[in-house]
C-alpha cells in the first residue's frame, strides 16, 4: 500500500494549489482525480474560463452582428476555440504539479476508513492508498430538480453540456434564474438566441439590492430576454428539432417551445463516490462536508477545501480555503473562513454586476444609519467611449463613520472597479478618500470620484 503524508482528493483550485505548497515543503503528496479531462479541476475546464471565453466570443459576435446563419457559425467558432484554451490550460495544470514533485494519480476516490481510500481506476482495477493528512477538494455537482421528462429529453443540459453545443440554439429556455442562468442568457443572447428565463421565485435576484436588481432586470429585457418569474416548470416532452415545456404561472398554465433548455438550479457538494461516512466525517444539513474555520473536519487530521465544504462557490473561496489550511500546517494558523475579509463577486453579464458587502436593506437591518449613492453608468466618460452606457452604480455608506457597508457596480469593467472596493472596505478607508483620490483618465475607476461625491 503507498503512503503519503498529503493525499489531496481532486484536483480543484485548493487543491492543486495546496499540493504545490506541500511538495515545495517537502513534503510527500498525492493528488488524485478521476478525471483525465477534469485535470486543473472545474474552474478551467467546465466553468468559469470556457464561459468567460464564450461570454468574450458572444460579446464580440454581437458588436458584428448579422444573419443568425452567419452568428451560428461565428457560435461554433467560439466553442472549438473554447476546447483549445481548455485543452491548453488543463494540459499545462498537470504539468505544473508534476513539475512541482507532486505525484498525480488517476482514479475514482472512496474512503475505506479515516486513513485508507480506495481508487478505482478507469480500466477497472482498484488500488488503496494510506495518508497521513487528508484534503477533501471534490467540488460541487448540477442539482437537477424533479421535473417530469428532464432527465430522459436529448434537447436538456447543463452548463457543461451546453458548452460543447456546437449548434447554435434558436430558441432557448433555461431554468433557473442565478449565476449561471443569467450569465448563460446573456451569452446566448448576444450569439443570437431567443433566450427565455424561467425563475420559481417571484423575486428577480433576491440577494441582491433591490434598486440594482430593478435594473439588471430592465438591462435583460430591454436585450430581449425574456425573465418569467414565479414559474413551476411541469414537464418537458421532445419534438424532433426541441422540447416542449409545460409551466405553471400564476395565471394559469403555459407551453413554451424550444430548441434547447438549460438547467441552472444551484450546485450541490460533490460526495456522491466518496463515501466520506466510511471515516466517520460529518457533513451539514445541506450535504457539505462540516468543517471549522479552519475548514478542519470533525476527524482532525482530514480537512476540505472549495465548494464541498458548503461556503460560497467561487474558485477564488477554493483558493483562499488552501490558504487557510497552509496557515495551519506550515504557518500560525490565524487566517481562517472569518478573517479573510469582505470577499466580492461578479456576474458576468454584459455590462457585468459586481459586488462586495452590504446591500442598502442589509444594512438598514443591521443598524447602520446609511448615506447612498448613486451614478448612472451613462455619467462616466469611459462607458462612452465603450459603448456601455448602460448601467447603475450605487455605494451604501455609514453615516457616523464615512466607512463603505457596499457597493453594487451594474457597469463595464465592474470585474475589475469591484477589488479596489473590496480592498477599501477591508482595509477601512473613508469614502472620502475614495471620493478624493487621484485616479487615471479615462477609466471607468474614475467614477468613483463622482460616485462618492454623490453621497447623501
Ligand atoms: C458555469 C460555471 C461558471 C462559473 N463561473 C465562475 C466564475 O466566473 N468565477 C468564479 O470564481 N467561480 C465560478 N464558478 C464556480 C467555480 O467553478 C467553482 O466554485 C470552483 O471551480 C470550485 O472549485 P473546487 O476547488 O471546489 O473544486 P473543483 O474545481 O470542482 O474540483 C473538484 C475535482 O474533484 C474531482 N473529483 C470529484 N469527486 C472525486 C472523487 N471521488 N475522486 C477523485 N476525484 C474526484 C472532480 O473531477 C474535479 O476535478 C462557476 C461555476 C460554473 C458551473
Ligand atoms: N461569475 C461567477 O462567479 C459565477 C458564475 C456562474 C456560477 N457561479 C457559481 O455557481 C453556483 C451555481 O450557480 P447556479 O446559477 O446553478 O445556482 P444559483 O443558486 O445561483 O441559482 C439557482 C437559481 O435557480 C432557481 N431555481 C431552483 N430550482 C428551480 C426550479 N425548479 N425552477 C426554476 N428556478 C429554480 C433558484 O431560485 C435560483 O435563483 C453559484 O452559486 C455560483 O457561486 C459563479
Amino acid at each position: 500500500m503507498k503512503k503519503f503524508e498529503n493525499m489531496i482528493i481532486g484536483f480543484g483550485k485548493g487543491g492543486k494549489t495546496l499540493a504545490g505548497v506541500l511538495a515545495a515543503a517537502g513534503q510527500s503528496v498525492a493528488l488524485i482525480e478521476k478525471s483525465p479531462l477534469m485535470y486543473g479541476g472545474t474552474c478551467i475546464n467546465v466553468a468559469c474560463i470556457p464561459s468567460k471565453a464564450l461570454e468574450h466570443s458572444a460579446r464580440f459576435s454581437q458588436a458584428q452582428g448579422g444573419t443568425f446563419q452567419e452568428r451560428a457559425v461565428r457560435y461554433r467558432t467560439a466553442i472549438w476555440e473554447k476546447r483549445e484554451l481548455t485543452a491548453a490550460l488543463r494540459q499545462k495544470n498537470l504539468e505544473k504539479a508534476v513539475s512541482a514533485g507532486v505525484k498525480v494519480i488517476l482514479g475514482t476516490a472512496a474512503f475505506l476508513d479515516d486513513h485508507r481510500i480506495r481508487l478505482e481506476k478507469a480500466d477497472g482495477t482498484e488500488e488503496v492508498l494510506w495518508g497521513e493528512r487528508i484534503f477533501i477538494n471534490t467540488g460541487a455537482r448540477p442539482f437537477l430538480p424533479p421535473v417530469d421528462g428532464l432527465q430522459s429529453s436529448r434537447f436538456v443540459y447543463t452548463s457543461e453540456t451546453m458548452m460543447e453545443l456546437e449548434t447554435l440554439p434558436g430558441k432557448l429556455v433555461i431554468i433557473g434564474g442565478g449565476y449561471i442562468g443569467l450569465e448563460f442568457a446573456s451569452y446566448y443572447r448576444n450569439f443570437g438566441s431567443d433566450v427565455v428565463v424561467l425563475q420559481d421565485s417571484d423575486i428577480f435576484l433576491p440577494r441582491e439590492d433591490a434598486e440594482i436588481a430593478a435594473a439588471v432586470l430592465e438591462n435583460l429585457e430591454a436585450r430581449g430576454i425574456q425573465v418569467l418569474r414565479g414559474i413551476q416548470v411541469q414537464r418537458i416532452r421532445d419534438r424532433e428539432d426541441g422540447a416542449d415545456l409545460t409551466v405553471r404561472t400564476e395565471y394559469g398554465e403555459r407551453k413554451l417551445s424550444c430548441n434547447a433548455v438549460l438547467v441552472a438550479t444551484g450546485r450541490r457538494p460533490n460526495l456522491q463516490e466518496l463515501h466520506p461516512e466510511a471515516a466517520g466525517i460529518e457533513l451539514t444539513a445541506y450535504g457539505a462536508v462540516k468543517t471549522d474555520e479552519h475548514l478542519r473536519t470533525n476527524v482532525p487530521h482530514i480537512w476540505a477545501m472549495g465548494d464541498v465544504a458548503g461556503g460560497l462557490q467561487f474558485t477564488y473561496i477554493s483558493l483562499d480555503d488552501s490558504r487557510i489550511v497552509k496557515s495551519q500546517l506550515l504557518g500560525d494558523g490565524s487566517r481562517t473562513t472569518e478573517n479573510r475579509g469582505a470577499i466580492p463577486y461578479s456576474v458576468f453579464l454584459d455590462p457585468p454586476l459586481s459586488r462586495v458587502g452590504l446591500t442598502e436593506a442589509e444594512a438598514v437591518k443591521k443598524g447602520h444609519a446609511v448615506k447612498v449613492a448613486r451614478l448612472p453608468a451613462a455619467a462616466v466618460p469611459k462607458a462612452k467611449v465603450l459603448r456601455q452606457t448602460n448601467g447603475l452604480l450605487k455605494a451604501i455608506v455609514d453615516a457616523e463613520t464615512g466607512q463603505l457597508l457596499g457597493a453594487h457596480l451594474f457597469c463595464a469593467e465592474s470585474q475589475e472597479l469591484i477589488n479596489l472596493l473590496k480592498l477599501a472596505i477591508d482595509a477601512g478607508i473613508p469614502y472620502t478618500e475614495l471620493r478624493d483620490a487621484v485616479y487615471t483618465h479615462p477609466t471607468m475607476s474614475e467614477a468613483l470620484n463622482d460616485l462618492f461625491t454623490a453621497v447623501t
